[in-house]
């Protein structure tokens, strides 16, 4: 055992003391991390470019991923080794989240209404091999078909029908995934329709997405193999005034058809909290998505730190013992650092949200609250924030096998020499 491994145990069994004086059983809540799993969105590898063509890159949608740093993904055998040696330096159990751009077509043009199972095939052998459960999405951007701003709610029949298409076929091609991995595929559907200036009439798109949401979903599958979610938006790039698909919208939609409802936190006005909504929303839904980022000023998927408004989510989550309710996603694309950098500290960050939230003396707490004890509940929610978390995280990640504390910084500059500088000049 190096110098560095005595230490991290030592700090640990120091810090099972202090967790245990309060209550808190430190060796359950490293057992409960399994528990915790997290599906990896594949789209932080290459700015959301896709592999449709070689030069594909982000377009329209209302969301874009800024910054020019070297090494991207610029094909799958890249994405996957990118995702590869993300997986290495993050503990704990993940998934493979991929939206329907990056199906491996060889070199074909496949359009959007045109795709099938079998052009995932490879990803899904690949989520096979690497013991990865897969979720899947709908890509309704970066095509000209999506230009006008409309998409499932344009009021043009055959942009309509082409969409429509879409989300049946990658519906279809969800259900074939979680059929051959045995883990039911969460379907996520977001379209970017929207209006940029203030529209008359709202109310036929909200109509027109009704119904072709209804057509779409009318296919049933096997809720063993595949999942639906509808992702609901405030507002996006060039769409400020208007968002077809609400939050009102969609968990209207998911409350009358048992569907999931999926919550971006990047996605609401910035006083509200995503943490605050799982329990409103889970009286009323079975499941629900979320998609973890961080907005700053806009929607801007900034990568993930361990922030309040994800400390929120995973309390909220961990107190009510909703883990088996709720998908946990992530949805940035920094483009700005290194990327494989970006995965790590986005689902390290998430993953530690979790732990702390598994190490608290929750009962406790709530006999305070409901004795009206509010000084003392205050004081030890203070309190919490300085036990000594860190010690258990470290022990945690030494136990998966990952690097411990800031270890991972010199494995990601390492991959970026090896592997990135070869992808590009810059980095030479
Ligand atoms: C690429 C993603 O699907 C997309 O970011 C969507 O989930 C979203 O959040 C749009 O703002
Ligand atoms: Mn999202």
């Amino acid at each position: 055992m190096s110098n560095k491994e005595q230490y991290i145990h030592e700090a640990y069994e120091l810090a099972k003391k202090q967790y245990a004086a309060l209550g808190v059983d430190v060796e359950a809540a490293i057992k409960k991390m399994e528990e915790v799993v997290v599906s990896l969105h594949c789209w932080q590898t290459d700015d959301v470019g896709g592999f449709e063509t070689p030069d594909a890159e982000l377009s329209g949608g209302g969301i874009q991923a800024t910054g020019n740093y070297p090494g991207k993904a610029t094909n799958i055998a890249e994405m996957r080794a990118d995702l590869e040696k993300a997986i290495s330096l993050i503990p704990g159990n993940l998934r493979l989240n991929l939206h329907a751009i990056y199906g491996d077509f060889q070199g074909e043009l496949v359009d959007r209404d045109q795709i099938e199972p079998k052009h995932f095939q490879s990803w899904i052998d690949w989520c096979k091999e690497h013991n990865l459960g897969m979720d899947f999405n709908a890509s309704n951007f970066s095509h000209p078909k999506a230009d006008g701003g409309f998409t499932l709610s344009s009021k043009d029949p055959e942009i309509r029908a082409f969409w429509v298409e879409h989300l049946k076929r990658c519906r279809e091609i969800s259900a074939e995934i979680g059929r051959q991995l045995g883990s039911p595929c969460v379907h996520n559907s977001w379209i970017p329709d929207g209006s940029k200036d203030i529209p008359v009439d709202r109310n036929s798109h909200r109509a027109l997405l009704k119904q072709s949401l209804d057509e779409a979903l009318s296919i049933k599958y096997d809720a063993d193999h595949m999942l639906d979610a509808v992702e609901s938006k405030l507002f996006g790039i060039g769409a400020e005034s208007m968002t077809v698909g609400s939050h009102d919208f969609y968990l209207g939609y998911a409350i009358k058809n048992n569907t999931l409802i999926c919550l971006d936190n990047g996605h609401f006005h910035p006083t509200e909290e995503v943490g605050d909504k799982i329990s409103a929303c889970l009286q009323f839904v079975d499941q629900l998505l979320l998609h973890m980022t961080r907005p700053v000023r806009w929607d801007s998927d900034h990568v993930v730190t361990l922030n309040d408004d994800i400390k929120l989510i995973a309390s909220e989550i961990i107190r009510n013992n909703f883990l088996g309710r709720v998908k946990l996603g992530l949805d940035f694309f920094d483009a700005s650092i290194n990327r494989i950098g970006a995965y790590v500290v986005g689902t390290r960050a998430v993953q530690k949200a979790f732990m702390i939230a598994m190490l608290e003396p929750t009962e406790q707490l709530v006999r305070l609250e409901e004795e009206g004890k509010g000084f003392e509940r205050l004081a030890m929610l203070e309190e919490l924030k300085s036990k000594p978390f860190g010690a258990v995280w470290d022990y945690y990640c030494l136990k998966m096998g990952v690097p411990a504390g800031e270890d991972y910084i010199q494995d990601v500059q390492e991959y970026e020499r090896e592997v990135l500088a070869a992808r590009s000049h810059e980095l030479v």
